[in-house]
């Protein structure tokens, strides 16, 4: 096979450039790119306002990237005041999920793409993580990252991806409360979810932290290995 295309969900968000000032612009961190093109893949963007089953038909993975809270209507729930929720994004993600899984297209949650999951899978999110743990070293300020130790199930994907890690960053405020459907096999040393997949997919893995940010990006590198390989 050529490079596998991975799809990369993005948003839209007020940029600059050149004499230019907040002019919307359709965004994915270039750390997502990197990370897929040094695995081998290449990078599809994917605009939030123009997502359905069609595009799928031209991608081999689907990455879906981290960003704001999901509006909690989507899991039943009222919205915590500090809940911070972007829904221009969820609706068309959700239906492009609905349809990769259909199709049983590779997939990775990354952050929100976790959750993303957890959701779809009809699951819950708690809507903010510091009443539920006492800390708040998953995410300690507005732009800085934490780390923390990490464990993952014995015979996972996230484990047999993750072999000899135990510790990961961490930048985010809600986390998955019940995976729904999905298989929970990754926590943090608090008990926060850290790993969540659904074993009887070709290759659907949940992360909680940002894999693009590391040195060695081993969850995007199999879900291109996973995309090649059609799966395996
Ligand atoms: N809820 C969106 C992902 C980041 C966070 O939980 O803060």
């Amino acid at each position: 096979m050529s490079r596998p295309l991975i799809g990369i969900t993005a948003y839209v968000e007020p940029a600059g450039w050149a004499v230019w000032r907040d002019v919307p612009a359709t965004l994915v961190p270039q750390a997502y790119v990197r990370a897929v093109t040094a695995a081998g893949g290449r990078a599809v963007v994917l605009p939030p306002d123009d997502l359905d089953a069609d595009v799928l038909g031209v991608l081999d993975g689907l990455l879906l990237a981290g960003g704001a809270d999901l509006d909690p209507g989507r899991y039943g729930q009222p919205a915590d005041p500090r809940t911070e929720s972007r829904p221009d994004r969820d609706a068309g993600e959700l239906t492009l999920l609905t349809a990769a899984l259909a199709t049983d297209l590779p997939v990775l949650g990354v952050c929100r793409g976790m959750q993303l999951l957890a959701v779809a899978y009809g699951g819950t999110l708690h809507q903010h993580l510091p009443d539920v743990v006492g800390h708040d070293g998953h995410r300690p300020a507005p732009g800085v990252y934490g780390a923390h130790p990490v464990r993952f199930a014995a015979g996972s994907r996230a484990g047999a991806v993750m072999a000899g890690v135990d510790r990961v960053n961490s930048y985010h405020h809600q986390a998955v409360a019940d995976p729904g459907g999905l298989t929970v096999t990754g926590w943090a040393d608090d008990g926060v979810v850290e790993a969540v997949e659904d074993p009887a997919r070709r290759f659907v893995l949940g992360v909680q932290w940002h894999p693009e940010n590391d040195a060695d990006p081993r969850p995007v590198a199999a879900l291109v290995r996973a995309a090649a390989a059609g799966g395996a």
